[in-house]
């Protein structure tokens, strides 16, 4: 038996991004992007969104990064957000519970939609020189 609890702690954060991340990198959709961008620098990946997610859901403000940079460039479009999303929500709820679990998802659907508006800004609004 598996009881579902908040997530409350780092060993929680650590967890989700573990069991999630570890989904990620076997999807037939979405593996090959992140291997090929990430390569052998899993670990650091893997620190960096400890910290993402400790800052956004324990309050502890450990991350200073910018979330959108990395994925300007990337050759993604809904259906590979729809299999991010879908991933993370199924992990959440696997181990998790409450109001923290609820925050987690919420935010991952608003970072989508905000990213994937962004990728498609770009794309069609290349930067242009002013001079
Ligand atoms: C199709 C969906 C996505 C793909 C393919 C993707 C891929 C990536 C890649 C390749 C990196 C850079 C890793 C590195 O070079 O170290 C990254 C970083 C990151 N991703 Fe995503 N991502 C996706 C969706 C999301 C979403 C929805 C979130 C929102 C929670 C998110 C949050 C982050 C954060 C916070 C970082 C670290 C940024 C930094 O360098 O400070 N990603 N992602």
């Amino acid at each position: 038996m598996n009881a579902k609890k908040e997530i409350a702690a780092m060993e929680d954060i650590r967890l989700l991004v573990d069991t999630f991340y570890g989904k990620v990198r076997i999807d037939p959709l979405l593996g090959g992007i992140f291997n090929g961008v990430i390569k052998d620098r899993w670990p650091q990946h893997l620190e960096k969104m400890y910290s993402f997610w400790q800052t956004v859901l324990l309050g502890v403000h450990t991350y200073y990064g910018s979330p959108f940079p990395p994925h300007a460039q990337l050759p993604v479009e809904q259906k590979h957000f729809d299999a991010w999303l879908k991933l993370w929500h199924e992990t959440v709820d696997e181990h998790f519970t409450g109001k923290k679990a609820a925050e987690a998802k919420w935010r991952g659907d608003k970072m989508a939609v905000m990213f994937l508006s962004k990728i498609g800004y770009y794309r069609n609004n290349p930067a242009k020189p002013l001079l």
